[in-house]
């Protein structure tokens, strides 16, 4: 055995030693020698044979002369009078509650067993392992340990009195093993201290002598235990513990009877500390996957609503391409279709309205513009105050579909702009114009602390052209757009004629007038079943019959070609496909100011338009043209 007088100085609350690589509590014996006689060796045997997990383990006795000693298991945590002094640590109802369970089950066994009763019980004689169960410790060997000389007797004795039961500090010769309902009184006043963590007398204010010559003799016949008024515990404790420390032995419960008694402060929990922690544990784990779950959730919400506004300001692809880091390069488009739009008078609106009310107003028609262009496949470059640019064909590249989606949009967006309502001038009409115009132009990201995806090139400035010399209500188109629609069929235009563009000179330019939706839905359905069956050719037009105009392209049709890019575009068109189809569902309705005919209507400054254009489309299709009235238009609607 190693003595460590030092490490016992520092932390360990008693004395310690390596015995056969364990850690023991070393309790010396203030005698110099002693003769082992039968009693002694009886004493030994039972102390051996306490097993118990709530009794401290006697490893061995050293009995040289001069270095008398008995060993036992080292108690991490020290004693239970320490763990209750400690104010740092937070004993909850689980923990109390354990430390109670173990006293009494090791005091059960030892009461059972032929050690019979303790006679010291005392919370310093309650050890608490690394693990927090309570061991009961200092019973027994009362033969052995007879005959000390301690230093600091009468103290120590005086403060041992404090836990004795009044019969026994009245008797004058208690036996050194006590009694078990002195153990009982005992087990009282440890309760009251667990429970007050006041020590064992509480708040009470007199000296130790005069509490012990109190409880020896009764004054003016009244006993004298710890104050409990203060304590605030459940009356079953409290009655249990009055019980313990009942005046008469004979009223005293006996041990197991005051576990039965405290069995309600076991309700729920797991029969020793380790487990009930375990449990604990277990819940903690297992609140913090869920935790982590939660902030997971929260955080791939975050992730979204950063991704969702960078896919507002930057088209998709070049999103993803500089989410990836990749350089996103200028790029040139061989044709792309630029729509402008402003409102006329806006500036005269703005000066007869409140700031907020302007914001408001644009707020209400961005918001409303937005719906309609998600179902066209357009991107919306920017808005300057009243000023709208969209373009299609870019930066996916959509063939010459580009010019009719901007025409089929701008049909819809002029549409709904009539029916839109100022709010604070109610009544009062947006006047809008737009101006349209398809060519060649760079696109390109610009700016590192605010990227924006910008276009370039002379197209733009034709564009915003077009709608500068435009009209309110009407939609002026150039003439290479007027070609596009041409080609792709289904649009009505009137021709302007030569109009002088500025920076331009004059230039031969059209109105777009109407269009026929299903012309557009054959497209789109002719092109979803192309792209999904992996021969995209946007150039090509098939032009189904009209019933298979309203009919879902099958999935069974469906044969990817493995390309992203391709991919991509078909899953655009194929949306597009179900809300034109939605659409034209609907459109069976007739809009204000708007004329529209079952039948195929002809306008004669548009009629070569019809010809050529519906020829290859369905003729039993309905017709929608965007005109103020039917009386604006010359000619005849058959
Ligand atoms: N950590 C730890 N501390 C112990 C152990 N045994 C005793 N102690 C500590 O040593 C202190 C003194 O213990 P003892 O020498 O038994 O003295 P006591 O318990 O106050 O008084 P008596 O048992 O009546 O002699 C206890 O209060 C504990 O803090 C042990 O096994 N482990
Ligand atoms: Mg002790």
């Amino acid at each position: 055995m190693v003595d460590q007088p030092e490490l016992s100085h520092k932390r360990a609350y008693t004395r310690i030693g390596l015995y056969r690589g364990n850690i023991v509590a070393i309790k010396l014996l203030h005698k110099r020698s002693i003769d082992i006689t039968r009693n002694i060796r009886k004493e030994l045997k039972q102390i051996r044979e306490a097993r118990h997990e709530n009794l401290i383990p006697f490893i061995g006795a050293c009995v040289d002369h001069g270095n008398l000693c008995v060993l036992t298991a080292y108690c991490a945590r020290g004693s239970l009078e320490d763990v209750l002094a400690n104010k740092d640590l937070h004993l909850d109802n689980m923990f109390v509650s354990s430390l109670v369970s173990d006293i009494l089950k090791g005091m059960i066994y030892l009461h059972d067993s032929d050690i019979v009763s303790h006679g010291n019980f005392r919370s310093s004689n309650c050890l608490v392992d690394s693990r927090w169960v309570l061991q009961i410790t200092d019973f027994g060997l009362h033969e052995f340990k007879a005959g000390q000389e301690e230093p600091d007797h009468e103290q120590k004795e005086l403060r041992r009195q404090l836990w004795r039961a009044p019969e026994l500090l009245r008797s004058p010769n208690p036996p050194p093993q006590g009694t078990q309902k002195g153990d009982v009184y005992s087990f009282g006043i440890v309760l009251y201290e667990i429970m007050g963590r006041n020590g064992p007398w509480g708040p009470v204010d007199i000296s130790h002598e005069e509490i012990v010559e109190r409880v020896r003799n009764l004054v003016d016949g009244r006993i004298f235990r710890p104050p409990t008024e203060c304590l605030g515990i459940a009356d079953y404790i409290l009655r249990c513990m009055k019980s313990c420390w009942d005046e008469d032995p004979e009223q005293r419960p006996d041990i197991r009877y005051v576990r039965v008694k405290l069995k309600e402060m076991q309700a729920g929990l797991k029969p020793n500390i380790f487990d009930n922690m375990l449990a604990i544990m277990e819940k903690y784990a297992y609140n913090l996957e869920g935790l982590v779950q939660e902030r997971t959730n929260q955080l791939m919400e975050e992730k979204k609503k950063t991704e969702a506004l960078l896919h507002r300001m930057l088209p998709k692809t070049v999103a993803e391409a500089l989410k990836r880091g990749d350089p996103v390069e200028a790029e040139s488009f061989d044709c792309v279709t630029i729509y402008f739009s402003d409102i006329v008078g806006f500036t005269e609106l703005s000066a007869i309205s409140t700031p907020l009310q302007v914001v408001d107003l644009l707020n209400d028609l961005y918001t409303c513009c937005d719906s309609i262009i998600s179902n066209y496949d357009v991107y919306k470059v920017e808005t300057i105050g009243d000023a709208y640019m969209v373009v299609s064909g870019l930066p996916l590249r959509n063939g010459n579909r580009h010019a009719g989606e901007i025409a089929s949009m701008a049909l819809h967006l002029l549409k709904r702009i009539k029916r839109f309502e100022i709010r604070h001038q109610t009544g009062e009409q947006l006047r809008l114009r737009i101006g349209i115009h398809s060519g060649q132009c760079v696109a390109g990201v610009v700016g590192l602390k605010m990227p924006r995806y910008c276009l370039f090139g002379d197209t733009v400035n034709t564009a915003s052209r077009m709608e500068s010399s435009g009209e309110a209500f009407r939609i002026h188109i150039s003439e290479a757009t007027r070609n596009l629609l041409d080609l792709l069929g289904g649009y009505y235009c009137e021709e302007r004629g030569l109009t002088p563009i500025k920076g331009k000179g004059e230039m031969w330019t059209y109105w777009l007038v109407g269009e026929d939706p299903a012309c557009r839905l054959a497209r789109l359905r002719g092109q979803t079943i192309s792209s999904l069956v992996g021969n995209f050719s946007s150039d090509r037009f098939t032009g189904p019959e009209t019933p298979d105009l309203l009919r879902h392209p099958t999935s069974t049709n469906i044969l990817t070609t493995g390309d992203s890019t391709s991919e991509s575009k078909a899953e655009i068109i194929h949306q597009l496909h179900i809300r034109a189809m939605k659409s034209y569902s609907k459109q069976q309705e007739v809009f204000p100011g708007l004329t529209a005919s079952s039948s195929m209507l002809r306008i004669p400054s548009c009629g070569r338009n019809i010809a050529n254009n519906c020829g290859r489309s369905h003729r039993s299709a309905p017709t929608i043209t965007f005109q103020e009235s039917p009386a604006a238009l010359p000619g005849n609607y058959v």
